[in-house]
């Protein structure tokens, strides 16, 4: 089955090797091809099969400088890089010092992005142990920025781009996605990006940059993440007249050929990789969101990141701080900033939380108030839909556009937001809210930065540290009164992954809320006392990784338990059959085990001081 290595190749070897730094020369007596066979891209492939340069063009096979000297004679690549031999750990400080050397963010983005296609172990493993101070730049908020200037600083492709003039075709198109074992794909149609509003084809970095965190803080295996734009044109005007831009130049498509289109390209997923591919949805606008989730989330294995990543996110920060504040959910008046996917999720989630607790649908939903760009929901308000879940939250209120006087008269203990409106979140909304409660929760969730309702900084000091603040965007650290705070980031980023890594190990095939109640629950028991003393009502970031393991090994529990998991036998050890599918990003031998070779000395350096990266 598997080809043998040419003869040619062993003969270099063998010269190569005489040649060669006073090593001795290797003599290859028989190999047994069998144990030569390895991975690659998921398939398993013969040595021969891949060309030396390969790897050094593979960004899935490179190792730079990291090659020792017999796999550069044996795979024919010595010569072709400098002699220096380095370690990853002597390569990752390159990449620390190489990238602090850019002032912007955006430079920073095209450097990893640069990485990312050089080398993806590298890559990896930079942004898995610097996650604090990296995923502002792969993710919220400098991908924004990156989706914004798409035209300008496409290099390479990454992904596929399905255009609506492919309908018919989708699974052919699908077919040319070189990887045949894609587990997770994430897919926008780019109408609703961050708060950013339509950016049509350029939405894809946000597929890239989720997916990029599957990776770097679940450890899936990045051959079987798939990000995908949906290409149905765009309404924002300056994008169609942009000689920049790269997607489909018309107006958004909609209504019967734009569903069947989603239709097609949901069928042709599972044609292609099976039923258990796992389909995240991002950033749709939301008069397709909780539609399309409606209509696939029993028929697929999907999920919408902004409906329910988010509001798994917001509920683990409201468990955390319940810890704070003594008050059971029931017991707190919310009042939301927002009526869209983000604020309706978390309010679906919470009333769910809340009758866990024992209150009733009603009692639960009376405690919450919602305000959207029309004022208040309210029974009988003239402007302004009350369609879908917006129904449950309407309130037997005079309508009213004055969201201070709203806060005035209501005095929620909690007021979350996102309403991609920076600034909403007045000095006096957050005065009011800081008289009328002790400990005021305060969320401001919206992306990127310059969408936060307000910032950490006028939270903190307006209600003289007293708020328990988060916000979707990360902001820096704030003192007041000699106490210094650091702003939690209730991002999607708890959760997604961790999600994605347990419902691909239990192989589940739906989706529940209950899922997204056992992460938020995980993630809030990750928040130690020592971090709520210092209101912090998530963990740290760099600590996601282990949460979202946890979250998987919950998962798997319930999927166990309520026989909804399709992998058996159920593995004795859960966290190890977690951890031993989870990718490796430290580089591996990339010769067969058995050509026992000997090892290259690498060349004495001096000790490296690691660089430290700032968030
Ligand atoms: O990407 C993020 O940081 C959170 C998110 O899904 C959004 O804002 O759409
Ligand atoms: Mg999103």
């Amino acid at each position: 089955m598997f080809a043998l290595i040419p003869r040619s190749l062993i003969v270099r070897l063998s010269r190569a090797s005489r040649n060669n730094l006073n090593q001795k020369p290797l003599i290859i007596e028989s190999v047994n091809f069998l144990d030569s066979k390895r991975e690659y891209h998921g398939d398993i492939l013969s040595p021969s099969q891949v060309l030396g340069i390969d790897h050094l063009r593979d960004p899935r096979l490179n190792k730079g400088l990291a090659f020792t000297l017999e796999e550069r004679q044996a795979l024919g690549i010595h010569g072709l890089q400098p002699a220096r031999f380095k370690t990853q750990e002597e390569q990752l400080e390159l990449c620390r010092i190489s990238i602090q050397r850019y002032q912007e963010d955006l430079n920073k983005y095209l450097y990893l992005t640069e990485l990312h296609d050089r080398n993806e172990k590298l890559f990896f493993r930079l942004l898995t142990e610097n996650i604090e101070a990296l995923m502002p730049i792969v993710y919220t908020p400098t991908v924004g920025l990156a989706c914004q200037k798409f035209g300008l600083i496409y290099r390479r492709p990454r992904g596929l781009f399905i255009t609506i003039n492919d309908i018919g075709h989708i699974f052919d198109v699908l077919k040319n996605w070189p990887e045949a074992n894609v587990k997770a794909i994430v897919v926008t149609d780019g109408e609703r990006i961050l708060g950013l509003g339509d950016l049509g084809a350029s939405g894809m970095g946000i597929p890239v940059g989720k997916l990029a965190l599957y990776t770097a803080l679940a450890g899936i295996k990045p051959h079987e993440c798939l990000p995908i734009v949906l290409d149905v044109g765009t309404n924002r005007q300056s994008l169609l007249e942009d000689p920049l831009y790269v997607g489909l130049r018309q107006k958004r498509v909609t209504g019967k050929l734009y569903d069947d289109f989603l239709d097609e390209f949901m069928e042709a997923v599972v044609q292609r990789y099976g039923q258990n591919t796992l389909i995240q949805f991002e950033d749709f606008a939301n008069h397709n969101a909780f539609r399309l989730l409606k209509k696939y989330r029993d028929h697929y294995c999907t999920f919408n990141d902004d409906i329910q990543g988010t509001a798994s996110v917001a509920v683990s920060g409201l468990m955390a701080s319940r810890r704070i504040t003594g008050k059971k959910f029931s017991e707190n008046t919310l009042c939301f900033l927002g009526a869209g996917g983000a604020c309706l999720g978390i309010a679906d989630l919470l009333v769910r939380a809340m009758v866990l607790e024992g209150s009733t649908i009603e009692e639960a939903r009376s405690k919450i108030w919602m305000f959207d760009i029309d004022g208040l929901l309210a029974n009988d308000r003239k402007e302004g839909n009350l369609e879908g879940h917006k129904k449950y939250y309407s309130k037997d209120h005079a309508p009213t556009k004055d969201f201070l006087g709203l806060v005035n008269e209501i005095k929620p203990s909690i007021l979350i937001g996102a309403s991609a409106t920076g600034g909403a979140f007045t000095p006096e909304i957050i005065r009011s809210m800081g008289e009328h409660n002790e400990r005021p929760v305060i969320f401001a969730l919206s992306n990127p930065t310059a969408n936060a309702e307000c910032t950490a900084e006028q939270a903190y000091t307006i209600t003289e540290g007293r708020c328990i603040f988060a916000s979707g965007s990360p902001f820096p650290p704030v003192t007041v009164g000699g106490k210094t705070f650091k702003p939690g980031q209730g991002n999607n980023a708890y959760i997604f992954p961790g999600v994605a890594l347990g419902v691909l190990t239990s192989g589940i095939h739906h989706i529940s809320e209950d899922v997204f109640l056992l992460a938020s629950e995980t993630v809030a028991e990750n928040v130690t006392e020592d971090y709520l003393a210092k209101g912090r009502i998530y963990p740290p970031l760099n600590e996601i990784p282990e949460v979202s393991v946890q979250i998987a090994i919950k998962i798997l529990e319930y999927a166990y338990k309520e026989r909804i998991a399709t992998v058996y036998p159920k593995p004795k050890d859960l966290r190890r059959y977690v951890e031993d599918q989870q990718y490796n990003c430290s580089y591996e031998p990339s010769l067969p085990n058995l050509w026992a070779w000997p090892k290259t000395p690498y060349m004495k350096t001096k000790p490296l001081e690691p660089t430290k990266l700032k968030a």
